[in-house]
C-alpha cells in the first residue's frame, strides 16, 4: 500500500521534471535566453564604458550611499546604464578583474548569439580562451600598472589582478612574474593554434631557412611544375601537421613569410576556422610577388584546377547547413511502438539437442563417417551441428553424400555445409522444434543497431549464433527479395523499412513504394509528408497502377540524371561526398545544388509488374540498378515468382544483394542464389542472405502490421513536409514529336516559365530548362523546339547556346500575347 501511494506521489514529480526539462529544451526558451543574455551584454558594455568618465563622481556616491539612496530617483549617479549599471562596473572592473571584465561582455555575446542560433560557435573553447584571457588580462595589468594602483579611481586589473600580482611577485620575483605570464601567454597560443609551435620554431632559427636556401641550386628553381604542386601540398601538410618532416619544407617559405606567419597567429575572435589547413596556407602563398623580388629564384606561379567555381562558394551565412532545421522538432519513433513477443533468450532444450546429436552421429557412422567432435549453435529457429570428421575421412566423401545425409535426418529444413567456409568442419543444420521469434525490438534496441555508422542500416534479423544481422543498404547497393508466398516476404519488407524509419530523419530518406496488391503497404501512406516521394501530378505516394510505375521509374533514370549532373558539377564521385559539401556549404544553391535524400525504392510483387508492362519496367529498373548506387537511389524489388523470365540476367548482374525465403523447387532457389538451399528452409521468415560468395542463413526480425500502423501514425501526427518529396517530371515518348514537326497547338505546360527563364538570362540553353524545372532532356529540348518556332529563340548552334530573340520581358509578353496563350 505505503509502495503504491509513494509511486502515486513520484508520478507527478516525474511529469514536471519531464516538463521542466521540455521547457529548456525548447527552441523558443533558448531564443528568449540568448536574446537576454546579448541585451544584457549591451547594457554591460554601456555601463563599463560609461565608468571610465562618469567612475570618478559615482565612485564617491557609491562608497558613501545612506541605505536605500540609491533606491531614490534623486540618486545623483552619472553612469549613463544607471545606479545598478555603476555599482555592476564597480564591481567587475575595480572590484574583480580591471578591464579585462570586457571579456565577460564578450562571452555573454557570445553565448546569447549561440542560443539565439545567429552563429555557430564552440562554446567551451569561447569559455576556457575568454576565461584564461581574463584572468591573465587582469594579473598582467595588475602587474604592470601596480604603481598606480590607489593615485586613480581605475584600477586596470581590478582587485584581484592587483593582490594575485602581489602574492605571486612575493613568491617568484618581478621576472619570475613576467616570465610566469609569457609562457603562459604562449600556453594560450598553443592551446588555440598548433601553429605556434611552427613559428616559435622559425623565431627560435631565423638564419636557418636562408642557409639552407643557398645551399639549393638553379635546378631547384627551375623545377617543374608538378613538383611544384607537389611541394604546395607538402607545404600545407606541414602547415596542419607539424612534425619532423617539417624543416624540410621551411626551407620553401621564403624570407618574410616567417614574420607574416607571426602575424597571423589566428585569434580566436576572429574566426573559429582560423586553424584549418586552407585558412593557414594563405600566408605561405601570399607574399609570392615580393618573394620573386627579393631573392634571385626565379617566378614560379601555382594554380589550382577545381572543377568548377562552385567549388570555392562559401555561402552568406557561416554555420553548416543543417537538412533536419526544417522538420527539427522531428521525434524518431520509439522502441515502445513495438511489441515485446515471448522472451527471446536463449532457451535451449537439452533434450532435443542430445537427440538431436545421437542421430546425427549414427546416421553418419552407418555411412562409414566417424567423427572427433561435435558443437551446437543454438539459433532462434536452427541449430548448427559442426562436425569434425574423424582423421583420414575425405570432406568431398561427405559433400558427395550431402543428400543421402538430409535424407536419413528427415527432417525439414535440413541444410548441410560441408565444408564450414574457413573452417576445416562440417555444418549440419537442423530446425529446432521450439522455434522462437525473433521480435523486431529486440534488433533494433541491439549495440549492433543503436550504434551502427551504416549509412542506411537494414537490420534483417538474427544468425545460427544468434547475432544481429545487418547490411547497409548504401552499400549493398540495391537487394532482390525472392520467396513463395506466405514465407515471410512483406515482414521481410516491413522489417527493412522499420530499421529505415527508426534511424532516419524526412530530410534524409525518401521512399517510391510499389504495391501492385494495393493492400500491403497502404500502412505507409500516412507518412507521405515526411518519407514518401511521388510524380507531381500523382495523387497517392504509394503508386498502384501500373502506368504509374513505368512513370515513376523513367522520373526516377531523370533524378538520378539530373543527381549525376549536380556531383560532376561538384566534383564529387558519390552522395555522401556531395552532401557532405553542401552541408559545409561549399556548394552554391543558387547554381542548382540541393541536399540529397536518400531514395530507396520498393517494389512489390515484381513478377506482376514484369507480366504486365515487361520492358517497360525492366529498362529503367535496370539503368537506376546499374548506375544510381553513387547518387543514394537503391531498389529493393521483391517477387513470389523466382522464374527466370522475370529475374533476368540483367536483373540478376545487377541486384548482388539476394534475399531468398523459403521457395517451392530447387529451380527458383538457383534463379535467386544461383545455388541450391532456399527450398530446404523451413518458413516463417527463415532466410538466406547472398552478398558475395556464401549465403548466410537468418531468421528474419518479426515486426507485424499493427506495430507497422503505429510507427507510421507517431510519424505521421508530427509536423511534416507541406508535400511529399516530388520526383521531376515524366512526359511519356508517346507524347514527344520531332525537331521538325513543332506543334504549336499543344504547348508544353512549362512553354511560358521556360521562356522567361531563357530571357531573363538571355541564354537559349536546353541544359539550363533542364536544371531548373528538373525536366528530363528530352522534354527540355523539346520545349526549346517550340520557343524556337515561336521566335523567341533561334535556330541551334551545336554545343553552343541558342540567341535570345527577345531583348526583354517586355517583348517577351508581346510575343506571347500574339501566340494567344
Ligand atoms: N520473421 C518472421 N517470424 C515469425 N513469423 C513470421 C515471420 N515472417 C512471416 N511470418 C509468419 O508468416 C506469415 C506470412 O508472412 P508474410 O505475409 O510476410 O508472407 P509473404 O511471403 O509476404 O506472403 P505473400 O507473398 O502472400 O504476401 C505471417 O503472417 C507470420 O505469421
Amino acid at each position: 500500500m505505503a509502495k503504491k501511494k509513494s509511486d502515486k506521489e513520484t508520478e507527478p514529480k516525474k511529469v514536471s521534471t519531464k516538463r521542466f526539462s521540455a521547457f529548456f529544451k525548447n527552441e523558443t526558451t533558448h531564443f528568449v535566453i540568448g536574446l537576454i543574455s546579448v541585451i544584457f551584454a549591451v547594457y554591460l558594455l554601456l555601463a563599463f564604458t560609461s565608468f571610465f568618465f562618469t567612475g570618478a563622481a559615482d565612485q564617491s556616491i557609491l562608497d558613501n550611499q545612506q541605505p536605500g539612496e540609491l533606491m531614490q530617483t534623486a540618486n545623483h549617479v552619472k553612469n549613463y546604464a544607471g545606479a545598478r549599471g555603476a555599482q555592476l562596473a564597480e564591481f567587475l572592473i575595480n572590484e574583480c578583474f580591471g578591464l579585462a571584465a570586457y571579456f565577460i561582455i564578450l562571452f555573454l555575446a557570445v553565448v546569447g548569439m549561440k542560443l539565439m542560433r545567429a552563429y555557430q560557435f564552440r562554446i567551451w573553447k569561447w569559455f576556457m580562451s575568454c576565461s584564461i584571457l581574463l584572468i591573465w588580462f587582469s594579473i598582467t595589468l595588475g602587474f604592470i600598472f601596480d604603481g598606480t594602483f590607489g593615485d586613480s579611481f581605475i584600477y586596470p586589473g581590478g582587485l584581484h589582478g592587483h593582490n594575485v600580482s602581489n602574492w605571486l611577485i612575493s613568491q617568484i620575483g618581478i621576472p619570475g612574474l613576467g616570465l610566469l605570464l609569457f609562457i603562459a601567454a604562449l600556453l594560450f597560443f598553443i592551446y588555440l593554434s598548433n601553429e605556434t609551435i611552427l613559428v616559435i620554431r622559425k623565431a627560435l632559427r631565423p638564419n636557418f631557412r636562408r642557409k639552407k636556401k643557398e645551399e639549393q641550386t638553379a635546378p631547384t628553381a627551375k623545377e617543374s611544375p608538378v613538383k611544384e604542386t607537389f611541394r604546395k601540398e607538402e607545404a600545407k601538410k606541414e602547415f596542419s601537421n607539424p612534425g619532423p618532416a617539417i624543416v624540410d619544407f621551411e626551407l620553401e617559405q621564403p624570407a618574410k613569410n616567417e614574420e607574416d606567419a607571426e602575424e597571423q597567429v589566428p585569434f580566436p575572435f576572429e574566426n573559429e576556422q582560423a586553424t584549418e589547413p586552407e585558412m593557414v596556407q594563405e600566408p605561405a602563398y601570399a607574399n609570392e610577388e615580393e618573394e620573386a623580388e627579393n631573392t634571385d629564384e626565379p617566378d614560379f606561379s601555382i594554380s589550382e584546377e577545381t572543377n568548377e567555381e562552385d567549388e570555392a562558394y562559401k555561402g552568406p551565412v557561416l554555420p553548416p547547413y543543417n537538412p533536419r532545421l526544417d522538420l527539427e522538432n522531428y521525434k524518431f519513433p520509439s522502441l515502445d511502438l513495438l511489441n515485446e513477443y515471448e522472451d527471446d533468450g536463449p532457451n535451449i532444450d537439452m533434450e532435443e539437442q542430445n537427440a538431436n546429436k545421437d542421430r546425427i552421429i549414427k546416421v553418419l557412422r552407418s555411412f562409414g563417417i566417424e567423427i572427433s567432435s561435435i558443437k551446437a549453435s543454438v539459433g532462434p529457429t536452427i541449430t548448427l551441428y559442426e562436425i569434425t570428421p574423424a582423421e583420414g575421412v575425405r570432406i568431398s566423401k561427405i559433400r558427395n553424400l550431402e543428400d543421402d545425409i538430409a535424407l536419413s535426418l528427415s527432417a525439414l529444413g535440413i541444410r548441410i555445409i560441408a565444408p564450414i567456409p574457413g573452417k576445416g568442419t562440417i555444418g549440419i543444420e537442423v530446425p529446432n522444434a521450439n522455434p522462437r521469434i525473433v521480435p523486431m525490438k529486440s534488433i533494433l534496441n541491439s549495440k549492433k543497431f543503436q550504434e551502427t555508422t551504416y549509412e542506411l542500416p537494414v537490420a534483417l534479423g538474427k544468425t545460427i549464433t544468434n547475432e544481429v544481422f545487418m547490411v547497409d543498404l548504401a552499400k549493398a547497393p540495391h537487394m532482390l527479395v525472392a520467396g513463395a508466398t506466405g514465407q515471410g516476404k512483406s515482414v521481410g519488407l516491413n522489417a527493412i523499412v522499420t530499421s529505415l524509419l527508426y534511424k532516419k530523419h524526412p530530410a534524409e530518406l525518401k521512399f517510391v513504394i510499389v504495391d501492385p496488391k494495393k493492400v500491403e503497404f497502404a500502412i505507409y501512406a500516412p507518412i507521405e509528408k515526411h518519407f514518401l516521394a511521388k510524380l507531381p501530378d500523382g495523387e497517392d505516394a504509394i503508386i498502384t497502377d501500373v502506368t504509374k510505375v513505368v512513370q515513376t521509374l523513367n522520373s526516377l533514370c531523370i533524378e538520378m540524371d539530373s543527381r549525376y549532373d549536380l556531383l560532376r558539377k561538384a566534383g564529387c564521385r558519390n552522395i555522401k561526398e556531395y552532401n557532405a559539401k553542401f552541408i559545409n556549404r561549399q556548394l552554391n544553391p543558387e547554381k542548382g545544388h540541393r541536399f540529397m535524400p536518400y531514395i530507396v525504392i520498393i517494389i512489390d510483387e515484381f513478377g506482376d509488374l514484369i507480366m504486365t508492362a515487361g520492358k517497360e519496367v525492366e529498362l529503367p529498373i535496370c539503368r537506376i540498378a546499374q548506375l544510381a548506387r553513387a547518387v543514394g537511389i537503391h531498389a529493393i524489388i521483391a517477387t513470389q515468382r523466382p522464374t527466370t523470365n522475370i529475374i533476368t540476367g540483367t536483373i540478376k548482374a545487377n541486384f548482388p544483394a539476394r534475399v531468398a525465403f523459403r521457395v517451392a523447387a530447387m529451380m527458383d532457389s538457383r534463379t535467386i542464389l544461383d545455388r541450391s538451399g532456399a527450398q530446404q528452409l523451413i518458413g516463417k521468415g527463415d532466410m538466406l542472405y547472398l552478398q558475395g560468395n556464401d549465403p548466410v542463413r537468418v531468421q528474419c526480425a518479426f515486426v507485424d502490421t499493427p506495430e507497422v500502423e503505429k510507427i507510421a501514425n507517431y510519424i505521421s501526427k508530427q509536423q511534416g513536409y507541406t508535400t511529399a518529396f516530388m520526383l521531376p517530371e515524366y512526359v511519356g515518348e508517346e507524347s514527344e514529336s520531332s525537331v521538325g514537326e513543332v506543334d504549336m497547338n499543344r504547348l508544353d505546360p512549362m512553354f511560358e516559365d521556360a521562356a522567361r527563364l531563357v530571357v531573363i538570362h538571355q541564354q537559349g540553353s536546353t541544359s539550363l530548362i533542364q536544371r531548373k524545372f528538373s525536366i528530363g532532356y528530352n522534354r527540355a529540348g523539346r520545349i526549346m523546339d517550340q520557343l524556337e518556332k515561336a521566335g523567341i529563340v533561334g535556330p541551334t548552334q551545336g554545343s553552343k547556346a541558342r540567341d535570345v530573340l527577345c531583348m526583354d520581358e517586355t517583348d517577351l509578353e508581346m510575343k506571347l500575347n500574339n501566340l494567344q496563350l
